[in-house]
């Protein structure tokens, strides 16, 4: 058994794993998959933003004055690794809908199962921002690994990376490359398979997200 880094934060809420479950299945149609992709998005990103910081903001109620709560600082910056981790964006936005979007574009390549880009925007501010990087499938942790790499590269500081489903294989290489990143996810599958797949797993999330396959 592989070990998992404390860098690993794996949703084991019971609502997560029935959607995820769910997901998963063969008979789900693609609407279903986006569907559900969507709500587990809002479950994660309740997650992942839990350490925001928040700052005092005097209100008035129907009754009284009262001191709540409010995000300070930066707003976040989403950063999608197309295109499966649209599927995701769609449902953080929905959560956080003043959030900045990047998108960094990577696919693998099938033989060798490197990342290869050939997509990247950033807002012009992201230096400033952090950032909450999206795809649902952290698979050798090639993609996730050079999206990451190119995000510091713009000089973001704080980054965490969301997925519905990873591999060991692929929290392994992330949490190495990126020892500093906070992984979070719904479920740590058995493996990968000789093509890279995850298994059990789920199939290939950009097909069955978007009906190419
Ligand atoms: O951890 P890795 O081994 O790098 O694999 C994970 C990547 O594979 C999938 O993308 P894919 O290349 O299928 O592109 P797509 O989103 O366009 O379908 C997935 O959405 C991740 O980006
Ligand atoms: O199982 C996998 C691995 C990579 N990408 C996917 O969409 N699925
Ligand atoms: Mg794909």
């Amino acid at each position: 058994m592989t070990a998992l880094p404390s860098s690993l934060v794996v949703l084991d809420h019971p609502l997560v794993q029935h959607k995820l479950t769910r997901l998963r299945q063969e008979s789900t149609s693609t609407a279903g998959f986006r569907r559900l992709t969507r709500e587990l998005s809002l479950l994660m990103c309740y997650e992942a933003t839990r350490d925001l910081s928040t700052e005092p903001v005097e209100i008035q109620t129907p009754l009284e004055t009262m001191e709540g709560r409010q995000l300070s600082g930066k707003k976040l910056c989403f950063v999608s690794i197309l295109r499966a981790g649209n599927g995701i964006l769609d449902g953080m936005l929905d959560l956080i809908p003043a959030a900045r979007v990047g998108h960094v574009g990577l696919y693998r390549d099938h033989d060798t199962l490197e990342a290869v880009e050939y997509y990247m925007k950033l807002p012009d501010d992201v230096a400033d921002r952090e950032c909450i990087v999206v795809d649902p499938m952290l698979a050798t942790g090639h993609s996730a690994a050079a999206a990451i790499d190119r995000i510091k590269a713009s000089g973001v500081r704080k980054i965490i990376f969301v997925c519905l489903l990873a591999a060991p294989e692929g929290v392994v290489c992330l949490s190495e490359r990126h020892p500093d990143v906070r992984i979070v996810t719904c479920a740590v599958d058995r493996g990968l398979d000789e093509k890279g797949y995850i298994r059990p797993g789920l199939g290939d999330a950009g097909d069955r997200l978007f009906g190419t396959r």
